[in-house]
């Protein structure tokens, strides 16, 4: 590899993060440009999140994004970027149904994309079909708590694991994910006491997303730290820009200038020497002429 700082993230840096007692940043990318300013910043992770399909794509939930949407949206960031580690998600519908439709799907996006590992949602079934693309040799991040794709089942996007019996079902669901060899996990809108009594038991790398702090890392949507998204925001989301109002403004102010006719200037012209555009006024007054006859 090349010099220090360029080389390709490995997936066992994460653990070697956690081990030094570093945070891993991870954000989400959904493009070209995206992955180029998180790879600037230095994040750790870039995942391909399906909330792309709500940023990015205006669906009304993740439910409705296909493979071959995510995967143009993996080929992207891909080409955007070299060092951070890049997860994709699969997205609902692309893993459930059997261990074969899960592995092929994962290969797809492997192949496809480029990506280094590969997220899905959930416990129960979802172990066994993480335990299947662990061992077709893909990486696999767990994801629990709440979880977007099935939020129907789950009254919708809302904390989850609030009482001591479904904070159980969360832990056993991690749990179960880290035997079935995923090689981190996501944790997402659990009450910070939650993921405190957890983490012991938990030897893989975990970044959460409205965890709280006891995990290994925080994970946010680009949209939503940018202020590039403008729907309703979870309790967990820190704005650190207005990119959306300042994108208006700026188009504003192309708008503006085109109608007060103050752009273009002259420095966004192409000049022409004197004697060509004369030229040019002759000949076309010969073609005029010869238009006319
Ligand atoms: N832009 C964006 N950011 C996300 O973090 C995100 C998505 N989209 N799309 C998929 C899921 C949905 N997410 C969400 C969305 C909303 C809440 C939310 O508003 N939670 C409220 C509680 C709402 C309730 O109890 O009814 C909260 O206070 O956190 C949480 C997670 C996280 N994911
Ligand atoms: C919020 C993160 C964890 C995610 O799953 C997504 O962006 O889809």
């Amino acid at each position: 590899m090349s010099a220090r700082g360029t080389r390709r993230a490995a997936i066992g840096d994460l653990a070697a993060k956690k081990a030094a007692g570093e945070p891993i940043v991870m954000v989400t990318a959904y493009d070209y440009p995206g992955a180029q300013v998180a790879e600037a910043a230095g994040v750790d992770v870039v995942l391909v999140g399906d909330s792309g399909a709500m940023t990015v794509l205006g669906y009304e939930s993740t439910v409705p994004v296909t493979v071959d949407e995510m995967i143009m949206l993996g080929r992207a960031v891909r080409r955007g970027m070299t060092r951070p580690l890049h997860v994709a998600d699969l997205p609902f519908g692309s893993y459930e149904a059997s261990d074969e439709l899960a592995v092929t799907t994962a290969q797809r996006f492997v192949k496809e994309t480029g990506c280094d590992a590969v997220k899905i949602e959930g416990g129960g079934r979802t172990v066994d079909r993480a335990a299947a693309i662990v061992a077709a040799g893909i990486p696999v991040m767990g994801h629990v708590g709440l979880t977007p794709q099935t939020a129907g089942a789950l009254g919708g996007y809302r904390a989850q694991g609030r009482t001591a019996d479904e904070a159980l079902a969360v832990c056993r669901d991690a749990l179960a994910l880290q035997g079935a060899g995923c090689f981190s996990l996501v944790i997402e809108a659990v009450p910070s006491p939650l993921a405190a009594a957890l983490m012991p038991r938990l030897h893989v790398p975990v970044i959460g997303i409205g965890a709280g702090p006891a995990v290994d890392g925080q994970v946010l949507v680009l949209h939503d730290l940018l202020g590039i998204h403008d729907g309703p925001a979870a309790r967990f989301v820190k704005r650190y820009d207005g990119l959306r109002e300042r994108m208006i403004d700026g188009v504003a102010a192309y708008a503006a200038d085109v109608r007060a006719g103050s752009y273009p200037g002259p420095e966004h012209q192409y000049g022409m020497p004197e004697a060509e555009s004369a030229r040019l006024a002759e000949l076309l007054g010969d073609l005029e002429d010869g238009a006319n006859r």
